[in-house]
């Protein structure tokens, strides 16, 4: 019998044991808590929640909805234990959070197939078959410079710079004009136009804007790279006219002049259903960003399918070195998962570890590793994540991550429904067939 190595007992390691040691191997867990901790963990519980206490939304017609349902197919442990914890919160899954952990740390750690080391990792440990690396965006230091080695240290990020991101549905593009800067690229750039009159009021709402305050471990300088960008603004008037809002390049079509300042937008994904604001990354809060952001013309009335932020978050470039099976391409009896692959949330990082195991679970069974279907979540979710693009930044479960069904649907809820439905149809049909 083969033996495998899971390092990191959160969301995601969590997962991966419970679906090894249930599908009968034997699984070592090492967890580093209380030995060492990290800046945001309090306790020394498994799947430690470290902020919100929700899983996020339950109705399935939302990604994070119908990746838990999802993951009840697939016999989660986080999901089964959540909802015997939960507490009331209207349409989220919440929990108490101590209960919660608890219940799970109890079961991993009574679990026959499984033994709990408590220790923190500094090497790859030896004598494995299989190992599953799911340290989380706080990563021991000593465990990111195994992981820069293994992947390439280019491939490694410790900030996390989001700029927000819109639902292309709702941007209004006779605000702008499609164009590179000096017409060099494929035009993948969206300019939003603003005319100086419509710069001055965003630029004092920007400089004014309610920001969130930075937690102990965030005090980090901001690298010049990646400042907020209400930071920038207020280094002077110009300072953003000069930089991410600069028009130089551009030509209106409609004018023949050159505008006064514009915010690009950024196909995000290869159907180009998502734009993301580039060189927006920010610490304001998140009703500011959507009530400031909305002052941009061709934003008035743009839904917000992300929003910006900026923290610590150790992350490798997983559409370099990952295959969509969450084995690294160089070695691939090694597996990530969890949010250090660039997913983001707890169930999303959770949903992640359920796949690592199962693919553990095959590869010990002598079988290919697998993928589920791309018309679910957590299928749409891997090959996002592993998927050619320039540059990866975390991800969070969203419906334009599912091929489109049937365009002719014009109700947006319906569509979302529709795509729901497949999704958990076949989602049955893989939880039932992984194992064969
Ligand atoms: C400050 C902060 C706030 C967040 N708030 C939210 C939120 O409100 N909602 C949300 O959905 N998501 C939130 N997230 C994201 C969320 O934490 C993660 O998505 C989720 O916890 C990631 O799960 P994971 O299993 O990948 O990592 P974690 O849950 O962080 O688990 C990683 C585990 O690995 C252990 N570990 C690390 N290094 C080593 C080592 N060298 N050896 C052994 N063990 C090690 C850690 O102690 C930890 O237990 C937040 C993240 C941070 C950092």
């Amino acid at each position: 019998m083969g033996k495998v190595a899971v390092i990191g007992a959160g969301l995601a390691g969590s997962e991966a044991a419970f679906k090894i040691a249930t599908s009968g191997f034997k699984v070592d867990l090492y967890e580093m808590r209380p030995v060492k901790t990290t800046p945001a963990h309090r306790t020394e519980g498994f799947a430690e929640l470290v902020c919100s206490n929700s899983l996020g939304g339950k109705d399935i017609t939302t990604g994070s909805g119908l990746l838990k349902e999802e993951m009840r197919l697939l016999g989660s442990l986080i999901v089964s234990v959540a909802e015997e914890f939960s507490v009331p919160a209207g349409g989220a899954l919440a929990v108490d959070r101590v209960k919660f952990s608890r219940r799970i740390t109890e079961i991993l750690e009574n679990h026959p197939n499984i033994k709990v080391i408590r220790k923190e990792v500094t090497q790859l440990p030896e004598g494995y078959n299989f190992i599953i690396i799911a340290t989380g965006p706080l990563t021991s230091e000593a465990f990111s410079k195994v992981i820069q080695r293994l992947t390439g240290s280019e491939y490694l990020y410790f900030y996390d710079a989001i700029a927000p991101t819109v639902d292309a549905d709702t941007v209004d593009f006779s605000k702008g004009f499609w164009g590179d800067r000096y017409g060099k690229g494929k035009g993948d750039y969206f300019n939003c136009v603003l005319n100086e009159e419509e710069y001055e009021i965003f630029y004092n709402e920007l400089i004014n804007g309610k920001q969130v305050p930075l937690k102990d471990f965030e005090k980090a300088v901001f690298f010049e790279g990646c400042l907020p960008i209400e930071e920038m603004a207020r280094r002077g008037k110009q300072t953003l006219l000069f930089g991410p809002m600069k028009p130089v390049g551009l030509i209106d079509p409609k004018t023949g002049k050159q505008p006064f300042a514009v915010i690009q937008l950024r196909k995000e994904n290869r159907e180009g259903t998502l734009l993301s604001l580039v060189g927006f990354q920010t610490k304001l809060k998140y009703p500011e960003q959507k009530r400031i952001f909305r002052l941009i013309p061709a934003l008035k009335d743009a839904t917000f399918v992300r929003l910006g932020s900026i923290h610590r978050n150790t992350f490798i470039q997983s559409h370099r070195v990952l295959k969509p099976t969450l084995q690294l391409k160089k070695d691939p009896r090694i597996l990530f998962a969890g949010q250090i692959t660039g997913v983001e949330g707890y169930a999303a990082s959770a949903a992640t570890g359920i796949l690592a195991g199962i693919n553990v679970v095959r590869m010990l069974k002598g079988k290919e590793p697998t993928v589920p279907p791309e018309t679910t979540m957590l299928g749409g979710l891997v090959r996002y994540i592993t998927e050619p693009k320039e540059e990866l930044q975390p991800m969070n479960p969203n419906f334009s991550l599912l091929p489109d069904l049937d365009k002719k649907v014009r109700d947006k809820r319906r569509r979302k429904l529709l795509k729901a439905e497949r999704a958990l149809k076949d989602m049955e049909i893989f939880a039932s067939q992984w194992k064969n």
